[in-house]
C-alpha cells in the first residue's frame, strides 16, 4: 500500500542504537517469515484522550500527529505511511470514539470511509493502565467496532495500555494489577463483540504496555522502558509482528464490508427462509394436527345441551 505520500522513515533513527537495530531485526524477520510481507498497516483506535496519537508518534519516533492534552477537535483519521529498507508502514490515527457520553458514530462512520479499499493488518485498541474499572461505554464502543469491522478483527488485535509508569493504588503489586487490569479489558471485549468460547480464546488477545510520556525511564542504552525494565518500542513492535503472523486473515475493508449488513449479521440473511420452513412444514402441520383431534373429538354431554344437541342421538 505503499502510495506517493508515502515517506522515508527518517524518525527511526532519532531512536537508540539499540532500539533501532532491533526494531529492523523484527521487521527483517517478519519479512523473511511471511512471506512477502513487506507492508504493514495499523487502525489505532480507542475512546478519546488515552494516547492514541502519542502512541503513534512513539512508534514513529517523530510528531508525525498532533497530540492534545484537551478533547480534540478533528474527526478526521490520518494516515502516517514511512518506508526503510523496502518495508512500508502506514499507521492510522484516528479521533476518539466516545463523545459527551456516546459512542461517536459519525466518527465510525467517517473511519470506515476513510478506509475503503484498504487492509487492515492489525487493530492496536489503545486505554489507560491507570483506569480502574470498566463501564458500560468501554463495551458499546468494542460493539461498535465489531459492528463495523466484524468479530475477526479481534484476532488482528493489539490491547495498549499506556500510561505504563504508574504506581498501582492501595499497595497492589504492579503485575497484580496490571494482569487485574488486562482481565478486565478481555472479558469487556469477549462480551462487547459477544465473542463465544468456541471461536477463539479472548485470553488470546495480547495487552502490551506503553510510556509515552517524555519522563519515561530508560536503561543504559537510553532506551525507553516498563517499570520491569523492557525496552517498551521494539517489545509494542513485536507484538504487531506476531499477530501479523499468528495465522489469522487480515481485515480487507471493502465496498461490501462499508455497505453491507452489519458483518456480524450476514447469517440472518438465511431468517427469513428459515421462518418460511418452519411455517409451512412444521406449523401448518401442527395446525392441521390440532384441526383432525378437535373434529374427530367426542363432546361432553354438558357442551352438547348447551349446543341444545343434547336429546338427539349419536
Ligand atoms: N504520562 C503519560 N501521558 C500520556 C501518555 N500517552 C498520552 N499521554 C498524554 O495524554 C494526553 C492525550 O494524548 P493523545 O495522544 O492526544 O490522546 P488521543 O487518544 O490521541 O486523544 P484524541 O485524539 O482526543 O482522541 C496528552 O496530554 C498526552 O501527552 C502516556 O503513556 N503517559
Amino acid at each position: 500500500m505503499s502510495s506517493p505520500l508515502t515517506r522515508d522513515w527518517v524518525g527511526i533513527q532519532q531512536f537508540p542504537a539499540a532500539t533501532q537495530n532491533k526494531l529492523l531485526e523484527i521487521l527483517g524477520k517478519l519479512k523473511e517469515e511471511v512471506h512477502n510481507v513487506s507492508t504493514m498497516t495499523i487502525l489505532v483506535m480507542g475512546k478519546g484522550g488515552v494516547g492514541k496519537s502519542s502512541t503513534v508518534n512513539s512508534i514513529l519516533g517523530e510528531r508525525a500527529v498532533t497530540v492534545s492534552t484537551f478533547q480534540s477537535e478533528g474527526l478526521r483519521p490520518m494516515m502516517c505511511s514511512r518506508s526503510r529498507a523496502g518495508f512500508t508502514l502506514n499507521i492510522i490515527d484516528t479521533p476518539g470514539l466516545v463523545e459527551g457520553g456516546y459512542v461517536n458514530d459519525q466518527a465510525l462512520e467517517i473511519i470506515k470511509r476513510f478506509l475503503l479499499n484498504k487492509t487492515i493488518d492489525v487493530l492496536l485498541y489503545v486505554d489507560r493502565l491507570d483506569v480502574y474499572r470498566m463501564d458500560a461505554l468501554d463495551r458499546l464502543v468494542i460493539k461498535a467496532i465489531t459492528d463495523t469491522f466484524g468479530k475477526a478483527i479481534w484476532r488482528r488485535s493489539l490491547v495498549v495500555l499506556t500510561h505504563a509508569q504508574l504506581s498501582p493504588p492501595d499497595g497492589l503489586n504492579y503485575d497484580d494489577f496490571f494482569a487485574k487490569r488486562s482481565e478486565a479489558l478481555r472479558k469487556c471485549i469477549r462480551l462487547g463483540a459477544r465473542i463465544k468460547k468456541q471461536e477463539f480464546q479472548e485470553s488470546n488477545i495480547p495487552v502490551v504496555l506503553v510510556e509515552n510520556s517524555g519522563r519515561c525511564r530508560t536503561n543504559d542504552s537510553a532506551e525507553k522502558i516498563l517499570p520491569d525494565g523492557t525496552p517498551w518500542i521494539p517489545n509494542l513492535v513485536r507484538e504487531i509482528t506476531l499477530i501479523i503472523s499468528n495465522g489469522s486473515m487480515p481485515i480487507v475493508v471493502d465496498q461490501k464490508l462499508i455497505e453491507g449488513p452489519n458483518p456480524n449479521n450476514r447469517g440472518k440473511l438465511f431468517i427469513p427462509l428459515i421462518l418460511a420452513f418452519q411455517y409451512f412444514f412444521v406449523i401448518r402441520r401442527i395446525q392441521r394436527a390440532i384441526k383432525d383431534d378437535i373434529a374427530k373429538e367426542s363432546k361432553p354431554l354438558w357442551e352438547l345441551r348447551d349446543l341444545g344437541l343434547a336429546d338427539r342421538k349419536f
